[in-house]
C-alpha cells in the first residue's frame, strides 16, 4: 500500500507555457506539482507515453478555444503503474499495470496535465490492465490509435466478408485499421496506400492490395470498396473509391458527402475488448524502428513524429 507520504509532491514533466512549434515551446520542468486525483481517478507512475499528431497540433494552438489553461503537459497515451486510487475506483488497485488514452474527448478540454511526465492522473473508465505479453513501451503506443481505428470501423458498420480501402495504412492509426479489419472483423479484402518503401509493411499487417500512392491513384482503380477509411485527409478522393451503398469515414480534414467524420472517444472497455487479439499476437503494436525515445529526448520524439513519415508509433520511455 503506497501511502501518500511516499509519493513525491513534485515531479519532472515536459510542458509548454505558450502555443507554438514543439522545437520552440517544449521545456523540461523539474518542479511540477504531482497531480492530485479525483475520486474516480487513479494516479499512474508513467513508464511510457505514446505521442500522437494531436499532441503537436494542440501545441501549435489549432484547438486553443476548447483547450485547458496553459502551461500544458502534452501526451494522451500512457502505460504505467497505479500508485494511488480515488475513493470511487473499483477496477484497479495500487501496483496494477495499466494503459490508456487519458482524455475521453480529444478536443473538449483535454487535461492540462498530460502523460509526458513522471506521474499522470486518469479516470479509471479510460484505462485497462496492460496486456501481460506487451511491454510498457509497446502498450503506450496503442490506445488512441487503436481506439480510433476500431471506432471508425464500427461507425462504418464494418463486418466479416466486407472489403476495405485504408488511406494511410502505414501510420499509427492505419497500421491498426488494417490489423483490426483483418483479425477482428474478418475483412474479405484490404487495400491500403503508402509510399514505395512501406508497401511490404502493409502486406505484413494483412493488406491484400498495397497501393503505392507515388505511382497510382487509388480512385482510378476499377475496384471499389465496401468501406473506405481515410486517415490522411483525402476525403474528396475517398468517396470515388466506395461501392454503391458503402461507407466512407475520415478522421482528418474536409468531409465530403457521403463521407462522415468523427473524433474518437477514449474508452477502456475498447482496450479490454481487443485484449484477446493483443494477447494472441493477432493484433500487434507497431513501433517505428526509430520511434523509441528517452524522456530527455522528448523534443526529438516530436520532431520525428512531425515529419509525417513515421511507421506506426513514436513512444517516449519515462521510468
Ligand atoms: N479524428 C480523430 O479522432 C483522429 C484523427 N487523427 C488524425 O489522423 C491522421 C493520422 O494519424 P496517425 O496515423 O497517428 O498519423 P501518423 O503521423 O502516424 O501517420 C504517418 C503515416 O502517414 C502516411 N502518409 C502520409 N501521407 C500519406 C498519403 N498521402 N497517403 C498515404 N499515406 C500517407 C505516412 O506514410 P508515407 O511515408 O508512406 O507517406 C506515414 O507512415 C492525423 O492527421 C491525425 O491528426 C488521428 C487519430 C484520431
Ligand atoms: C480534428 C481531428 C483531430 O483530432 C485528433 C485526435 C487528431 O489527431 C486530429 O487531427
Amino acid at each position: 500500500m503506497t501511502s501518500t507520504a511516499t509519493l513525491p509532491t513534485k515531479m519532472k514533466a515536459w510542458t509548454y507555457a505558450e502555443y507554438g512549434k514543439s522545437s520552440e515551446v517544449l521545456k523540461l520542468e523539474t518542479d511540477v506539482d504531482t497531480p492530485q486525483i479525483k475520486d474516480d481517478q487513479v494516479l499512474v507512475k508513467v513508464a511510457a507515453a505514446g505521442i500522437n499528431p494531436i499532441d503537436f497540433k494542440r501545441m501549435a494552438g489549432m484547438f486553443k478555444v476548447m483547450d485547458s489553461p496553459l502551461p500544458i503537459i502534452p501526451g494522451y497515451d500512457v502505460a504505467g503503474v497505479v500508485v494511488k486510487v480515488g475513493s470511487q475506483v473499483r477496477k484497479f488497485k495500487e501496483g496494477d499495470e495499466v494503459y490508456g488514452d487519458i482524455n475521453e474527448k480529444a478536443l473538449d478540454h483535454p487535461t492540462q496535465f498530460g502523460t509526458i511526465a513522471e506521474y499522470t492522473a486518469a479516470a479509471e473508465k479510460l484505462l485497462a490492465l496492460k496486456p501481460k505479453n506487451l511491454s510498457f513501451i509497446e502498450s503506450a503506443g496503442l490506445p488512441l490509435a487503436m481506439e480510433t481505428a476500431y471506432e471508425g470501423l464500427e461507425r462504418c458498420h464494418f463486418s466479416a466478408g466486407k472489403s476495405l480501402l485504408v488511406l494511410g495504412g502505414a501510420g499509427g492509426v492505419g497500421t491498426m485499421i488494417i490489423q483490426i479489419a483483418k483479425q477482428v472483423y474478418g475483412a474479405s479484402k484490404i487495400a491500403a496506400t503508402s509510399s514505395t518503401g512501406k508497401l511490404e509493411l502493409l502486406k505484413s499487417l494483412g493488406a491484400d492490395l498495397p497501393i503505392d500512392y507515388t505511382k497510382q491513384n487509388f480512385e482510378d482503380l476499377p475496384e471499389k470498396f465496401d468501406v473506405v477509411y481515410d486517415a490522411v485527409g483525402q476525403c474528396e478522393r475517398a468517396v470515388k473509391a466506395v461501392q454503391e451503398g458503402g461507407h466512407v469515414v475520415t478522421i482528418y480534414g474536409a468531409v465530403v458527402p457521403p463521407a462522415t467524420s468523427f473524433l474518437l472517444t477514449s474508452d477502456g472497455t475498447i482496450l479490454e475488448k481487443l485484449e484477446p487479439y493483443l494477447d494472441s499476437g493477432k493484433v500487434k503494436p507497431i513501433i517505428d524502428p526509430k520511434g523509441i525515445f528517452s524522456f530527455a529526448q522528448t523534443p526529438q520524439a516530436f520532431a520525428y513524429l512531425e515529419t509525417g513519415r513515421v511507421v506506426g508509433k513514436v513512444v517516449i520511455a519515462i521510468n
